[in-house]
């Protein structure tokens, strides 16, 4: 393992002003977000409407430092036959892979999952290497609640599992000289209040931290990719942007170290503008230990999904709400967002 390179294109994920793009929605996702705009997933349209994602220049060049890319997509041609994944180096911006492989029901925890994949997975990355990937990405799925059998999740356990599997993931990662996202997903779905995030959350990422450091991952070569201290989508009051920053903020100094170059958070079904009020504002709060970005998909995408609906016609239109969203997400990474910006925009 070379960490120096490691920690070179950990840190170039996470440059001032740039971000990552998600855009590794496995084909269930995909097809939900192709249903919401009327467009039917065929392999060619979902090449198509990626494709015009990573064509976009502005976007792309200024303030995408990397990809997260399906299995699927890292093997597609764009229509005249280049390599997408060529198409997203000649913009600057580095590929990366989602590895996993989804969840799976966690027996003897009702209601709980544990994300899987780990089999073969070190061949996987020789293969994913040798294509151009930089950097991976493995998301554990926490979900707050009552169970169903009323005993309230998350469990010990599903936190434990999910982190092993995440440290263990990581380490092979770094083994193949893929820099790992590790990414502790606690949904935002229900009605808890955003301490109960807060508190959830940080139990997730010292137990997350443990295992990364238990099994010799080096920290100075990963990004973590958390959500943010925040409100269930239910919960009657729903904390001020300022809130989510401030407690956000104090969350992750006091659970992730600084020796790691870089976070990224993901939207996790917040609003384009929410998403990026939030990252802004906790620039306000600097200096960080650590670079501080998006690696939004669903807060990235949905505009120039909107925009497109699957016509060759609109795909300048997707492209330019694509730059629009990046744009902005961009100056939220220094605290230089504004929401006059928006409406100047719309
Ligand atoms: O399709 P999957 O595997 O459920 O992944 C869901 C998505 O969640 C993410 O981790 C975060 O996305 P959001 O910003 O939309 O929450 C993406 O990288 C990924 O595409």
């Amino acid at each position: 393992m070379n960490l120096t390179e490691l920690n070179r294109i950990a840190t170039a994920m996470v440059a001032s002003g740039k971000g990552i793009l998600a855009a590794d929605e496995s084909s269930g996702t995909i097809k939900k977000r192709f249903d919401a705009i009327g467009v039917e997933s065929t392999e060619e349209n979902r090449r198509d409407y990626r494709e015009m994602l990573f064509r976009s220049k502005e976007a792309m060049s200024q303030y995408i430092s990397g990809v997260i890319l399906y299995d699927e997509t890292i093997w597609q041609n764009a229509a005249d036959g280049t390599p997408l994944v060529k198409l997203i180096e000649q913009s600057g911006a580095i590929p990366g892979i989602k590895v996993d492989e989804g969840t799976q029901a966690l027996p003897m925890c009702p209601g709980e999952t544990v994300t899987v994949g780990l089999d073969k997975l070190a061949e996987r990355l020789k293969k994913y290497y040798e294509r151009g990937a930089r950097f991976a990405k493995w998301r554990a799925v926490i979900d707050i609640g009552s169970g169903t059998d009323g005993r309230g999740i998350p469990s010990m356990t599903a936190i434990s599992v999910n982190a092993h599997a995440l440290a263990r993931y990581a380490a092979l990662c770094q083994a193949a000289q893929i820099v790992p996202i590790v990414e502790p997903e606690v949904l935002m779905d229900g009605d808890h209040d955003i301490d109960r995030c807060y508190d959830v959350t940080s139990r997730v990422l010292n137990k997350t931290f443990q295992e990364l450091r238990v099994q010799r991952v080096a920290l100075e070569g990963m990004v973590l990719k958390p959500n943010m201290a925040i409100s269930g989508k239910k919960c009657v009051k729903q904390a001020s942007v300022e809130e989510v920053a401030e407690k956000t903020i104090r969350m992750l100094k006091a659970c992730v170290p600084a020796a790691v170059p870089g976070i990224a958070f993901l939207s996790g079904g917040q609003s384009d503008e929410e998403a990026t009020a939030h990252l802004n504002a906790m620039h306000k709060l600097g200096p960080l230990p650590w670079g501080l970005t998006f690696s939004y998909g669903r807060a990235l995408q949905a505009a120039p999904q909107k925009a497109w609906s699957g016509r060759p016609e609109n795909i300048a239109a997707g492209q330019a709400a694509f730059s629009h969203r990046a744009r902005m997400n961009g100056l939220a990474s220094k605290g230089e967002w504004q929401s006059s910006l928006e409406k100047k925009a719309a």
